[in-house]
């Protein structure tokens, strides 16, 4: 299906206007996928990979159609529920063309951007060092090798945001990455660009893009450079990235009889950060295997949560005092014959009405600086904080409340 999908004529506008409140949206390099016809909604569990993909196929089989797909978000925490969307059929645009024909919707509509109102950073600086400082204290006594630890930041504006415009800002401002917009059932749209491909599946052939280590990029040209060289030389961060890759490779490894991984990794840029990646391609034994009984084995790897994975998912609940929900957890689509594409839920928001919640993490390990890692935290908000034209205002109200605090 994923070769059927990229075979369509790309067509110049969607049959209807976008609805964020409704449609699901998946972008993967210069094609963006578009459920505007949902059939139905349902949920799962994801704790049990076998339950998981049984209910997939099986509310897949109720749609007549054949080229329905699945579009859905699983949580970070296996507990949880998964929640899906199935659409008789998925239309194909370039990014290009459904970029500018959001852009011109929205300016028919005649959005006035809303202002932010108010910052609650549901973990504060202090609070958020002090959790790595207790996570260390974790590692002298060998319990954990690493742990991502992340923080939710609550967004008020002064008028209910408008989601089309914030899709249009977000793919207009990322030239990389996999732009998404899924609707929950609660009202709310999760909305984002994923710079992070967990599993993207063709019949035999996977692929995979795990991202660890990260530096915050600049507009001097210079400057970047030095510090995709610093980045690259970081002891730190190489051994931040190279755990995920021990436990990816673990967890694909029986499922396939060609599995490639560079030993070395590269450098991949977002337009705000730099991340050790690795480009993981591989082939399986059984093209029916299903994209998600893969990547919910995967799901989450230590670039969102930790090693020993076990270990790490307790403390991470203590640590940040509060569930991410879908936030680290994964986003994508998958067809009938178990083909699709799952990014990390990270770099995004949730948003509804006025609120947008923010969500950014970072991987601690025995050499983690505190202060650094809050600030990487803080420089992987501005995916988000830009496409909701935030970000002067955010450093203003973030710079006040420091000082009443001082
Ligand atoms: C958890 C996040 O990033 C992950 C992905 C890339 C690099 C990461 C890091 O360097 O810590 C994180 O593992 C996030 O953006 O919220």
């Amino acid at each position: 299906m994923l070769s059927e999908l990229d075979a369509l004529t790309d067509l110049a506008a969607p049959e209807r206007p976008f609805d964020p409140q409704q449609h699901a949206l998946f972008v993967s390099g210069q094609r963006c996928y578009l459920a505007q016809h949902p059939h139905h909604r349902f949920t799962s569990p994801i704790d049990n990979h076998e339950t998981l993909v049984n209910t997939l196929e099986t509310e897949l089989a109720k749609c007549p159609s054949e080229d329905a797909v699945v579009f859905g978000v699983l949580p970070f925490c296996k507990s949880e529920q998964a929640q899906f969307l199935v659409s008789d059929h998925v239309q194909t645009l370039d990014k290009s063309h459904f970029t500018a024909y959001l852009a011109s919707q929205n300016k028919l509509d005649g959005v006035r951007f809303p202002e932010l109102d108010n910052v609650h950073h549901r973990q504060s600086q202090t609070q958020y060092e002090h959790a790595i400082l207790r996570a260390k204290a974790l590692f002298e006594r060998e319990e954990l090798e690493k742990i991502v630890l992340g923080k939710q930041v609550d967004l008020y504006f002064d008028d209910a945001l408008p989601k089309g415009q914030v899709l249009a800002n977000l793919l207009q401002q990322s030239a990389s990455g996999f732009p998404f917009s899924f609707p929950t059932e609660s009202g709310a749209t999760l909305l984002g660009v994923s710079p992070e491909l967990l599993l993207k599946k063709s019949n035999r052939a996977i692929f995979s893009n795990p991202l660890a280590g990260s530096a915050k990029r600049t507009s001097d040209p210079a400057v970047d450079v030095q510090r995709q060289r610093t980045l690259m030389n970081s002891k730190k961060d190489r051994f931040e990235h190279a755990v995920v890759l021990v436990e990816m490779s673990q967890v694909l490894e029986p499922w396939c009889h060609q599995l490639h991984i560079p030993s070395v990794p590269s450098l991949l840029s977002t337009a705000t950060m730099w991340h050790l990646s690795t480009e993981v391609e591989g082939q399986l034994h059984t093209p029916a295997t299903h994209v998600l009984a893969l990547a919910n084995r995967l799901h989450p790897t230590p670039a969102l949560c930790g090693k020993p994975t076990q270990h790490a998912y307790p403390w991470i609940k203590a640590l940040e005092g509060e569930s991410r929900h879908f936030f680290s957890g994964i986003v994508g689509w998958c067809d009938k014959h178990g083909n699709g594409e799952w990014v990390v839920v990270i770099r995004s928001s949730e948003i509804n009405g006025r609120h947008a919640r923010l969500f950014a993490g970072a991987g601690i390990v025995h050499a983690s600086n505190p202060t650094a890692e809050w600030l990487e935290t803080e420089a992987k908000l501005s995916t988000m904080l830009n496409a909701l034209h935030a970000t002067t205002a955010y450093r203003q109200v973030t710079q006040e409340s420091l000082l009443e605090t001082a």
